[in-house]
């Protein structure tokens, strides 16, 4: 579908070529519908835009807002030609853009951080407690007329309790990654009774144990400490993982980690299904060296079905990659997208760019 037209209502000049792989909907898309000097072409349906719509589409654009399936790699950029100097990309991840060839040819790319973060750290939660208490298998029972089969019983159902009141008491959550949206989990997670935190992050940043204990100060816990990963694994009651995808993290969770863990810990990822081998996961899970886990992404989304590793094994609860999706957020990666392709296009600085 295209909107505007060579020409249209620009006398004299050619009109730039933007092409939107999804559509924002009525809030966000007057946003580039009202620019008269842009020719607007949108993936006219509501699921994952097409390749070879978006390589026939992209040629001679200037620029594109797109989302995580569409890879931005020579492909594609080699289909778009010279004319292509904005794309935008709603999410916060970017594995999917090759910034080594969008940088050799001076493309400008924006993404849309901290607009999500309070959404993917809520869903953490959710997840580390419908894991530990065992929501995925009870609703399943339930949904399948079961539920007379399994009535009220002293110990049925029973999972480890994230919350504590009990003096003494120690709560230790681990986290791979130790960015905004784990802070923001961290804290949501104090009122439950957590004592201590510890995390792991990529070996070439600097550790900061001042900035640690102040963060443990202002969260009123015992302490934040950076660790090893087999430290990360031992010592934690839930770890969540929360570093960015791509090569260099592939399988960080992997039998080696997942065996060092409490029996009675869960694993909670809400990053990328690519940090965690499901293989190695549900083997885990099946053989009971960890409670539970709760993932909201998996390695091959989004073609996921029932014969998923993790989709098989009932102690997983999976979600098909809901983190973001609360109507606040979504209107606000929309917005931010929009206006990161604008800036990008009108030579001024992107609000939240990623290459400048
Ligand atoms: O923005 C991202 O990277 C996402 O995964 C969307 O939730």
């Amino acid at each position: 579908m295209s909107h505007g037209g060579d020409n249209a209502g620009v006398v004299g000049r050619k009109k730039d070529k933007v092409v939107v792989c999804r559509d924002l909907k009525e809030k966000i898309m007057p946003l580039l519908y009202s620019r008269e000097d842009l020719e607007v072409v949108l993936w006219p349906e509501d699921r994952a835009c097409e390749r070879p719509w978006l390589l026939e589409n992209i040629k001679g654009a200037a620029g594109v807002i797109l989302v995580l399936g569409e890879k931005v790699n020579t492909e594609f950029l080699e289909a778009a030609g010279p004319n292509l100097r904005a794309v935008s990309t709603m999410s916060v991840g970017h594995e999917h853009i090759d910034k080594v060839e969008v940088t050799k040819r001076g493309i400008k790319v924006g993404y849309t951080p901290d607009v999500l973060t309070d959404a993917v750290a809520d869903i953490s939660v959710m997840l580390a407690l419908m894991a530990s208490r065992n929501v995925g298998e009870t609703i399943d029972l339930v949904n399948r007329g079961l539920w007379p089969a399994f009535s009220w019983s002293p110990f049925a159902f029973c999972g480890p309790q994230l919350s504590t009141s009990t003096p003494n008491a120690t709560r230790t959550v681990g986290f791979l990654g130790f960015g905004r949206i784990a802070k923001a989990t961290l804290s949501r997670l104090v009122p439950f009774g957590v004592t201590h935190c510890v995390y792991s992050s990529r070996p070439t940043s600097k550790p900061d144990p001042v900035a640690d204990a102040k963060l443990a100060k202002e969260l009123n816990i015992q302490e934040v400490r950076r660790v090893s990963m087999d430290e990360l694994a031992s010592q934690s009651d839930v770890v969540f993982v929360l570093a960015p995808g791509g090569a260099e993290t592939r399988h960080l969770i992997n039998e080696d980690f997942l065996k060092k863990m409490k029996e009675s810990a869960i694993l909670v990822n809400t990053a990328r299904g690519t940090l965690v081998d499901s293989d190695a996961l549900a083997k885990a899970l099946r053989e009971r060296w960890i409670w539970a886990a709760g993932v909201d992404v998996v390695e091959g989304e989004p073609n996921v079905d029932q014969t998923h590793p993790l989709v098989k094994e009932p102690k997983c609860v999976v979600l098909p990659h809901i983190g973001s999706a609360t109507i606040e957020t979504r209107l606000a990666m929309a917005t931010l997208a929009v206006k990161n392709l604008l800036a990008g296009l009108d030579g001024k600085p992107m609000p939240a760019p990623l290459i400048t």
